[in-house]
């Protein structure tokens, strides 16, 4: 692809094609990740060690934005990964959470914050809280970068939102549809056409 100007409204990547509509810039994103890590450097200012908990693979990308942005805010955090999946090549939730790549260590006694890219129904969330909750941390917080409060069957403590938005099927910055574009840069919303190629 050439030089040009996509949906998102800069420089073409390769599956700017795809996407019917930008939900959220690039731009919007920086910004709120930076806003959000402002807020939570100020509430763990007095804790000894805060613990990040990605949710791989949509997370990934906000985790590593937002565990920078924390850094620029003072707040120095450590990380941990755990892979997760229910949505599998659907676009509506399975219901079922598998764990695909458990935590590395111990969390008892840690103020942990879980690193989300979306919560839709909230069913992840709500059984990977409990999950945490029998592993005795100190604390357990949410950070998600979007949610969909109109989708939402599970009603799940979520301390920090970057944005709610309308409750449509959506890619990029980690979301992916059947494992593709995870790498946009924004969050959009597929064409139809996408769906029906099978
Ligand atoms: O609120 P829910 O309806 O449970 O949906 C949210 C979860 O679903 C997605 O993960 P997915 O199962 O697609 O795995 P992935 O992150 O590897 O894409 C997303 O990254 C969240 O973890
Ligand atoms: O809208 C979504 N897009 C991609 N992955 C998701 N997982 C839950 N909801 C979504
Ligand atoms: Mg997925």
């Amino acid at each position: 692809m050439g030089e040009g100007t996509g949906a998102s409204g800069r420089t073409v990547v390769a599956d700017d094609a795809d996407i019917e509509r930008v939900v959220v810039s690039d731009e919007e994103i920086s910004a709120k990740i930076d806003e959000l890590a402002r807020q939570v450097a100020a509430d763990y200012a007095d804790v000894d060690s805060v613990l990040l908990v990605c949710v791989l693979k949509g997370a990934v990308m906000f985790m590593a934005d937002f565990a920078r942005a924390l850094g620029r805010h003072g707040r120095p955090v450590e990380l941990e990964f755990m892979a997760v999946s229910s949505y599998g090549q659907r676009t509506t939730s399975s219901g079922v959470v598998r764990i695909l790549k458990d935590l590395d260590r111990d969390i008892a006694g840690r103020h942990v914050l879980v690193v989300e890219d979306i919560v839709d129904s909230g069913l992840t969330l709500n059984w990977l809280l409990k999950y945490l909750a029998s592993r005795s941390a100190a604390t357990v917080e949410v950070v998600a970068l979007v949610r969909k409060p109109e989708a939402v069957k599970v009603d799940v403590k979520v301390r920090y939102i970057g944005f709610d938005i309308a409750n449509e099927f959506v890619v990029g910055y980690g979301l992916d549809y059947a494992e593709r574009y995870r790498e946009l840069p924004y969050i959009g919303v597929l064409r139809p056409a996408v769906y029906s190629r099978g």
